[in-house]
């Protein structure tokens, strides 16, 4: 994993607004009071949006997008044959990154499509979690392009004129603040960024809380919590958003390895969450979910087949493969067979 799990500025999902002294924001300043902290968390606001391209479908057209099982859509190369590119919300192209002497991601290209449910999984020190942070735009990449629906990202996350599409990051840790509540945690940056009175923050905080299913625990401080829970309190503070604003921007969630160190029933229930959460599926109060697509970069065999349709195979900072779910376990492909059955035998030297 790298530093991002750990990182404070999660999740990366409004606008840029004015600052409010509420409680909450004081009691974070008190501990997190560094300028340039303050700075960074802005440009991350900014940086994760971009206006939709004119053609953009509308989300009641999604419905022709067609990701079938089929064995034709298994591919050494990254292209799909998608002849219509209007549903593309995020695209990495030709994409290179070098931490030093280091070659990590090595000229790799590909799309996430509007309601999609796309994994990216590879080795170890592979460069999954760079792919996470380039796209959230967190990381520039040395070579190559990121476009945010349509529009190239130029630099990082300070490229403010770009909007039309939140990202958001869910950290392997949850990356809680500790002295806050969780009422203070899941409505952290609502209280920062918008304009919503505290009383419309907490009830939606509770919302967001029963969406994934917890009740009554507003009050706790994180160190109070289960690591379950913890991360399903890291998930309401992803969804949650500003509903008072005239228009409510799509949203794509980035998940770095959220069931790592969860028992098999706990990555269920985790994983559950994930697909709930989407628009394809109904979260704990039986209402359709909000985020339009999700990449999650994991390990966990479970969390593959239970919350991910579409997969990206990294190595040697390649894209080596990519395939349905479905079609995984009974690749041809050296490398994803290798993976697959955990052999040590094979393409994959460690
Ligand atoms: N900021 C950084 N500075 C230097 N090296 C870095 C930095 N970020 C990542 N790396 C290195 O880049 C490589 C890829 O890291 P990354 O975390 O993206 O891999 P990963 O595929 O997500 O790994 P894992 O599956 O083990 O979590 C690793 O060797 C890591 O040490």
């Amino acid at each position: 994993m790298v530093s991002l799990s750990t990182h404070p500025f999660f999740p990366i999902i409004t606008q840029n607004g004015a600052f409010r002294s509420v409680a909450a924001i004081k009691k974070f300043n008190s501990f997190n009071n560094q300028q340039s902290s303050k700075d960074l968390r802005r440009k991350l606001v900014c940086a994760c949006i971009a206006p939709p391209p004119r053609n953009l479908k509308s989300e009641e057209d999604s419905s022709v997008i067609n990701f079938n099982g089929s064995s034709k859509s298994e591919q050494l190369s990254t292209v799909r044959g998608h002849e219509d590119d209007s549903d593309v919300l995020i695209e990495c192209r030709e994409v290179y990154k070098s931490f030093g002497e280091k070659k990590i991601l090595n000229g790799v290209s590909f799309k996430i499509r509007h309601g999609e449910a796309v994994g990216i999984i590879g080795p170890s020190g592979t460069g999954k979690s760079t792919v996470l942070k380039i796209i959230a735009g967190l990381l520039a990449p040395d070579k190559g392009e990121v476009y945010i629906r349509g529009r190239k990202r130029v630099g990082l996350i300070s490229d403010e004129e770009i909007s039309g599409l939140r990202i958001g990051l869910v950290f392997q840790s949850a990356a809680l603040f500790d002295s806050l509540t969780v009422r203070e945690n899941v409505g952290f940056l609502l209280y920062e960024n918008s304009s919503m009175s505290e009383d419309q923050i907490s009830k939606l905080v509770t919302e967001c809380l029963a969406a994934v299913g917890l009740k009554g625990v507003e009050d706790r401080l994180p160190s109070e919590l289960s690591g379950g829970m913890k991360k399903r309190v890291a998930l309401a503070r992803s969804i949650i958003y500003d509903t008072t604003k005239d228009s409510i921007e799509p949203e794509v969630l980035l998940y770095d390895e959220p069931t790592a160190g969860l028992d098999p029933i706990a990555s269920t229930v985790v994983e559950d969450l994930i697909r709930s959460v989407h628009i394809k599926g109904r979260d704990a109060l039986g209402k359709p979910g909000n985020i339009e697509s999700y990449v999650v970069v994991t390990h966990q065999h479970s969390t593959i087949k239970r919350a991910i349709d579409r997969l990206l195979f990294l190595h040697n900072g390649k894209l080596v493969w990519e395939g349905m779910t479905s079609e995984f376990m009974t690749s041809k492909n050296p490398i994803v067979q290798q993976f697959a059955s955990g052999s040590l035998d094979g393409p994959i030297k460690y």
